[in-house]
């Protein structure tokens, strides 16, 4: 693919306003002068220089000004309170062990031995808890933030890379085509050179609804992007935009700008409407028959449907002048129920394939349909990660933290995780580098391609042994030759400046190819190439191949948060996302990608490796939780004991360690400036979550494994939430913050563990009542245990005789009444 010849300004639209201080500054008319004042970061100013000058100076970064700078973040008291609750559960282990080793010997002074079995159980339990905590230290141990100067790039002269900004959608009921055009259009008006942008909008729901709104969004832009440029609008998705007042927006009356807001607003009112009132009856109908090709068209089972919504490139638009918007495209890739698809990653991998023959950018940008872009900056700040090192191998993408807006007061479903970013996220790019969240990240092309970083042995090897060959490029690539050939140049760094030289129309072919359901056969796609398939977490899988190849990556953390999306409320919704989740990363654990193999044979860092056992165990840690969950109640009901009594000096450990342990966890959170609340509310959907989605998602790996049964990928609902913080999202619901509950069985496991804790502590509490204290039967220890308990799932206690969506569907409870039978009944057996 060659370079299209440069004209110089059609690079440069729009970029004349960006200023990167303007959204902390009082909005006043005088801030509104023409904004060519202020210093632009995309050095408009400097000519236009020949490629290799260009390619030399994006790849020499000598002596240049830094761009980013990584700051080591101090936390020794963190480290020591740390130690200290490893040195309690140390001490736990330690003295469990020694009581076990008593009562084989001789009975522990006299006493009848309390339950050996118990003990046993609880060391093993108590093991686990350690070594999981000896995972989260090392995560957390040595944090780094980097921070980033955009407005350093202009005297750094570098020509800033294109990027292709993919997005993707699986179904027009779960995720209404508007909010996926909210997204495109925050991406369309990045303050970024346009000419450098193409947006490219996967559609697996092969929704004429959703084709219909982005033509339409193409529209709109050609309005909203000026205006957003015009006037500096700090958030680019217009249902936030829009959302608040134009006077709280500039602090006086700045008439043109009324006029714009004003114009605007009902355009988008208008464009909303449209997109709400499609159907796709009437659309695929048309006598226009501009929507034909989604006649008949299953879901499941269709051609590839690409349409070019805007592009730039054309003669059309040449002629028109530059209006700085981006080219959109939207794929429908074909399906068919002989391939399998591979869910999200499959549809990521034909984006970069269509992506690579259309643009070729050698950056990509990836965001799920309802992440818009927070920072119009946002790809200036992810340049300063990805040309700010001198050696790139520092910089295989740049993830930001998954936010959410509209997001409810205190977490109610521990599903926002701030503190998971704050004191996690931090903590790994401090090692080789922050996972990939499957939304929010600038990729290099060559890394998804497979390419190791230049300073590995791999390349230099390479480099002896030759280029590859068009043979073993087919092989890796498949048999498109546009194809091959963009990627041969992707691979040597040559496409720093990508650009075809043809109009997108005029390459559909070429897009077809690639997209089809057998492309992949007998090539690296989803192995060595793209998006990794075999877990429904695509991301961890892919990211972890990236470090296993050598390459670190960093954590882009602008201010103000790069992305937002939505998190999902109620019940059902959370525990199912939970569930993949874990599932996801289990699968991970079982395959031949496992993270320890890859830190043997490939070069994926030890410390690394432990971060990435920190999800990737979250299945694993269901049965331990379980089971120690279990031990109180069993020894409630059986009365026998599995924690030191009062009277024994071996209580402290316990009472140190729950009360360090919680004290721990709650100043977490007050240093990530949370409330009380958010620290109980994410402590018992810890509980929740652990006896429901990740046991689930342990049985279903297992399941998997036998070969008894297949994992799916269950698309989240998702709505356009109110983007106020106040905790009143999802308007019409009564609380929305309550728990909510349906007849999958993820509920049933939650449901017996409360009435099992429920009968346990009342059984124990009429028995020590009636008969009182037996020696070796339950002590303070078991009560607290399981009174603990009852507090951390209180949801499902309201559940039980909650009503509607608030209570617990019969069929479930009839469940969980089997298993408490089954378990009461095993406890006073004997
Ligand atoms: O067959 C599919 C299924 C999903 N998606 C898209 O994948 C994205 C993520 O799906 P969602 O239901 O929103 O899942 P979440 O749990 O919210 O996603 C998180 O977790 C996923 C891995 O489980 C990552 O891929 C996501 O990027 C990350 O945001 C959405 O844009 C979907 O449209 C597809 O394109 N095709
Ligand atoms: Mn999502």
């Amino acid at each position: 693919m060659g370079l299209r010849p440069r004209n110089g300004t059609s690079w440069l639209c729009g970029c004349e306003r960006l200023s990167l201080s303007i959204y902390d500054r009082p909005r006043t008319p005088e801030h509104l002068v023409p904004s060519s004042v202020f210093a632009c970061p995309l050095a408009c100013a400097t000519e236009p220089k020949t490629k290799s000058d260009q390619v030399r100076s994006a790849m020499s970064s000598a002596k240049k000004v830094q761009l980013q700078e990584r700051v080591r973040l101090p936390r020794t008291a963190w480290k020591l309170a740390d130690l200290a609750v490893l040195f309690l559960l140390l001490a736990l282990l330690a003295r469990r062990a020694a009581s076990l080793l008593d009562l084989r010997v001789g009975g522990g002074g006299g006493m009848p031995p309390p339950c050996t079995w118990c003990w046993l159980a609880a060391l093993v339990c108590e093991a686990w808890f350690t070594f999981v905590w000896l995972l989260n230290m090392n995560g957390k141990w040595s944090p780094v933030r980097f921070d980033t100067h955009p407005e350093r790039l202009s005297e750094r002269g570098d020509e800033l890379p294109a990027v292709d900004m993919f997005v993707t959608t699986a179904d027009p009921k779960l995720e209404p085509p508007a909010v996926t055009v909210n997204t495109v259009l925050s991406l369309l008006a990045l303050d970024y050179p346009a000419g450098k942008l193409a947006c490219y909008v996967s559609d697996d729901g092969c929704s004429a609804v959703t084709c219909y709104a982005l033509r339409e969004a193409a529209g709109f832009a050609k309005l909203w992007v000026p205006f957003c440029k015009k006037h500096m609008v700090a958030v680019r998705a217009p249902f936030v935009y829009f959302s608040g007042a134009p006077v709280e927006r500039t602090a006086a009356a700045d008439a043109e700008f009324q006029r714009d807001w004003t114009f605007m607003k009902k355009e988008y009112e208008k464009l909303v409407s449209r997109i709400e009132n499609a159907d796709e009856e009437s659309l695929v109908r048309r006598g226009d028959g501009e929507f034909a090709e989604f006649v008949g068209a299953d879901r499941r089972n269709h051609p590839t449907i690409i349409k070019v919504l805007r592009d730039r490139r054309s003669k059309s638009s040449e002629a028109a002048g530059d209006d700085g918007i981006p080219s959109l495209v939207y794929i429908s890739r074909e399906k068919s129920p002989r391939h399998h698809h591979h869910f999200k990653a499959g549809a990521m991998n034909v984006l970069t394939r269509v992506s690579a023959v259309l643009t070729n950018a050698p950056i990509m940008l990836n965001v799920d349909c309802d992440m818009f872009a927070n920072n119009p900056q946002v790809a200036l700040h992810a340049m300063c990660l990805l040309l700010g090192f001198d050696d790139e191998s520092h910089c295989g993408f740049a993830q930001a933290p998954q936010k959410f807006y509209g997001a409810l007061k205190d977490d109610p479903f521990g599903n926002q995780m701030q503190v998971v970013y704050e004191k996690f996220g931090f903590g790994i790019a401090g090692l080789q580098g922050m996972f990939y969240g499957g939304t929010g990240c600038f990729h290099r092309r060559k890394v998804i391609y497979g390419a190791p970083p230049d300073s590995s042995t791999d390349v230099q090897l390479r480099r002896v042994i030759g280029s590859p060959s068009y043979k073993e490029l087919q092989k890796k690539f498949g048999t498109s030759k546009e194809l091959i050939e963009s990627a041969r140049s992707t691979m040597s760094g040559d496409t720093v400046f990508a650009a075809a030289t043809l109009d997108l129309s005029s390459r559909i072919e070429e897009a077809k190819e690639v997209s089809a359901c057998s492309y992949e056969a007998g090539t690296c796609w989803g192995q060595e190439v793209g998006w990794v398939y075999g877990s429904m977490t695509e991301d961890v899988l892919t990211g972890q191949r990236i470090h296993a190849a050598g390459w670190r990556t960093v954590l882009l953390n602008p201010d103000p948060p790069a992305f937002l999306g939505g998190a999902p409320t109620g019940g059902p919704a959370s525990l199912t996302q939970y569930k993949r989740w874990a599932t996801g990363v289990l699968e991970i654990i079982f395959s031949r990608n496992n993270p320890v193999l890859l830190c043997i044979s490939k070069h994926l860092e030890f410390r690394q490796c432990l971060a990435y056992h920190v999800i990737d165990v979250w299945a694993l840690r269901a049965p331990f939780e379980m089971c120690y969950a279990l031990l109180g109640p069993y020894c409630l009901l059986a009365n026998r004991s599995f924690l030191p009594k009062v009277s024994e000096p071996g209580f402290l450990i316990p009472v140190a360690l729950f009360l360090t342990y919680n004290v721990y966890n709650f100043s977490e959170y007050m240093d990530s400036r949370l409330s009380a609340r958010a620290w109980w509310n994410n402590h018992r959907m810890q509980r929740i979550v652990s006896s429901s989605a990740w046991l689930l998602a342990f049985l279903t790996v297992v399941l998997k494994t036998l070969g008894l049964s297949e994992t799916v990928f269950e698309v989240t609902r998702k709505e356009q939430q109110s983007p106020s913080s106040d905790g009143d999202a999802g308007a019409g619901d009564a609380d929305p913050g309550r728990f909510t509950f349906d007849a999958s069985p993820v509920f049933v496991p939650p449901t017996a563990l409360t009435v099992v804790n429920v009968v346990a502590v009342a059984v124990g509490a009429w028995r020590a009542a009636v008969v009182g204290a037996v020696p070796g039967g339950p002590g303070v220890g078991e009560f607290v245990c399981c009174g603990w308990l009852v507090l951390c799932l209180w949801p499902f206690v309201r559940g039980l005789v909650g009503m509607g969506s608030y209570g617990i569907p019969w069929s479930v409870k009839l469940k969980a009444g089997l298993l408490v039978a089954a378990f009461v009944h095993l406890c006073t057996r004997t």
